[in-house]
């Protein structure tokens, strides 16, 4: 069972193409089956601990990897039971089922085990389960004790995050041969509980991954407060969200980090390290400006649409947030020949970029190339990509997250890796990263304040 930080992440058809490839020599499809169940066997054994299990198995091959998990545990002296939505349809579950040397109890009239491990339908999946499926898979997990699915809960979509029935939820979730979008994608990913690897031998490789620890640039004894990363950011009419802003900059590890707002600009505000200055045009001409990050309280008057065209037009890295993903229009964006960041939420990027009819990979992908930009799609389930297709995603760090100031925290964080000289697909994954590690180290109920703070403890 193997932790899924870094991994590739391969669609439906994707992992078809690389179980193809596999298959050299001795490796056939009945041998990758084999070791797929008894994978699951081990892994099941080790989380039930000597209880009683009850093997849920359909059709198809996820069925297939059922009955070989079944058999192999009965062999390891655990009190198994089988039960079946109906007879094996494919060659391969067909011949594997036979392995299994017990009755196989009708789906419907199955008594409940502790655990419960569901392989009725996997990326095969092809529309919503009937009814009966659905209702004897809520009975028997609802009575479970722990629930585990094999590659799948039953009724996800594997490539858009989709439930196209009524999925209960699973504690661990078993993804075979690589990690797929659904188990990560919203609404999906919340029905999985923890996500696991099997490794089956089957060589993967995609331009998609999931988020990993990121090499964060780190300061040593050439460094002085530029070349640790000037950020510049562009405050407008609610200072308060480019304050935090540029706080999470300072503690994201820039070395110096100019606030430029216009009125008050009182130098004794705190905290101290931030620079205060009256928003000039020119003041983002300064050479050793690594990243300008505008649209935190920026507004959407006459002046932000100015100061909008000024970074633009400044040729600084951009992070390119709240408000401001508001005033840009897809086609400026396109124009820009400077680096960018994109951090639309949903409603921002359904903005720019229009309804996502597909799934939030594909359409993040699209957003990138078409704007020229990195595109850092947040939600629960945050998507990053480039305009050259390749995607990071980013597993739930935390549920707290949803308050106030963080976008702002986040857009401050990734303007830090930019200055520091990361491109910016590794800057904005880094920000994500370090915004995630920092909500997990918040706990509960924290505000987007405490989040900034516990950016240096997690700076790592
Ligand atoms: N990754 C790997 O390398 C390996 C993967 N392996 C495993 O294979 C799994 C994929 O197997 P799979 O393609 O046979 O699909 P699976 O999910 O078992 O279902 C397909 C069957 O269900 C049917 N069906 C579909 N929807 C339905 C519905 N709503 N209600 C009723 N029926 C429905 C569909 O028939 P249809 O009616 O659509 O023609 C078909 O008969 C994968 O998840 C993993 O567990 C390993 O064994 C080997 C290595
Ligand atoms: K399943």
């Amino acid at each position: 069972m193997i932790p899924i930080d870094g991994l590739a992440v391969l669609t439906a058809a994707e992992m078809r193409s690389a179980e193809q490839a596999a298959m050299i020599g001795d490796v056939t499809e009945a041998s990758l089956m084999d070791r797929a169940g008894a994978a699951i066997a081990q892994a099941v054994a080790r989380l039930a601990a000597g209880r009683e299990v009850l093997v849920l198995c359909g059709p198809g091959n996820n069925g297939g990897d059922g009955y070989i998990a079944a058999a192999e545990l009965k062999r390891r002296g655990l009190a198994v039971r089988v039960a079946a939505s109906e007879a094996p349809r494919s060659d391969d579950a067909r011949r594997v089922a036979a392995f299994w040397p017990d009755a196989v109890e009708s789906l419907e009239r199955a008594e409940p085990a502790p655990v419960l491990v569901d392989a009725i339908f996997g990326t095969g999946l092809s529309r919503s389960p009937s009814a009966v499926v659905e209702h004897a898979l809520a009975r028997l997990t609802d009575a479970a004790w722990l629930r585990i699915a094999v590659d799948l809960p039953t009724g996800i979509a594997t490539d858009t995050g989709k439930v196209l029935g009524k999925t209960p939820r699973f504690d661990v979730t078993l993804a075979l041969g690589a990690v797929k979008p659904s188990h990560v994608l919203q609404p999906a990913a919340s029905l999985m509980g923890q996500v696991r690897l099997l490794d089956i031998g089957v060589p993967t490789k995609s331009s998609a991954r999931i988020l990993a620890r990121p090499i964060l640039p780190q300061p040593d004894a050439t460094s002085h407060k530029y070349n640790r990363g000037m950020v510049a950011i562009v405050a407008g009419s609610m200072s308060g969200a480019s304050e935090l802003a540029a706080l999470a900059t300072l503690r994201a590890g820039a070395g110096y980090v100019l606030h430029l707002a216009s009125g008050d600009v009182s130098a004794s505000a705190a905290p101290h390290a931030i620079v205060r200055r009256n928003y000039t045009a020119d003041a983002l001409n300064e050479d050793r400006i690594g990243a300008v990050v505008i649209g935190p309280g920026l507004g959407r008057n006459d002046d932000a649409s100015d100061r909008l065209e000024a970074a633009l037009a400044s040729g600084r890295p951009l992070v390119i947030d709240g408000d401001a993903l508001r005033l840009v229009a897809v086609e400026t964006l396109a124009a820009h020949d400077g680096r960018k960041i994109l951090t639309p939420h949903g409603g921002e990027f359904t903005h720019l970029f229009g309804e996502v009819t597909d799934d939030k990979l594909s359409a993040t992908r699209r957003a990138a190339q078409q704007s020229g930009g990195v595109v850092v799609h947040k939600g629960a389930d945050t998507v990053i990509a480039a305009p050259d297709g390749r995607a990071i995603l980013c597993p739930e760090a935390s549920p707290w997250l949803s308050t106030a100031g963080t976008g702002d925290v986040l857009a401050g964080a990734i303007g830090a890796m930019l200055a520091a000289g990361l491109e910016p697909l590794a800057a904005a994954e880094a920000g994500v990263w370090l915004h995630a590690q920092a909500a997990r180290a918040c706990g509960k109920a924290f505000i987007a304040d405490d989040l900034a703070d516990a950016l240096s403890a997690v700076r790592g």
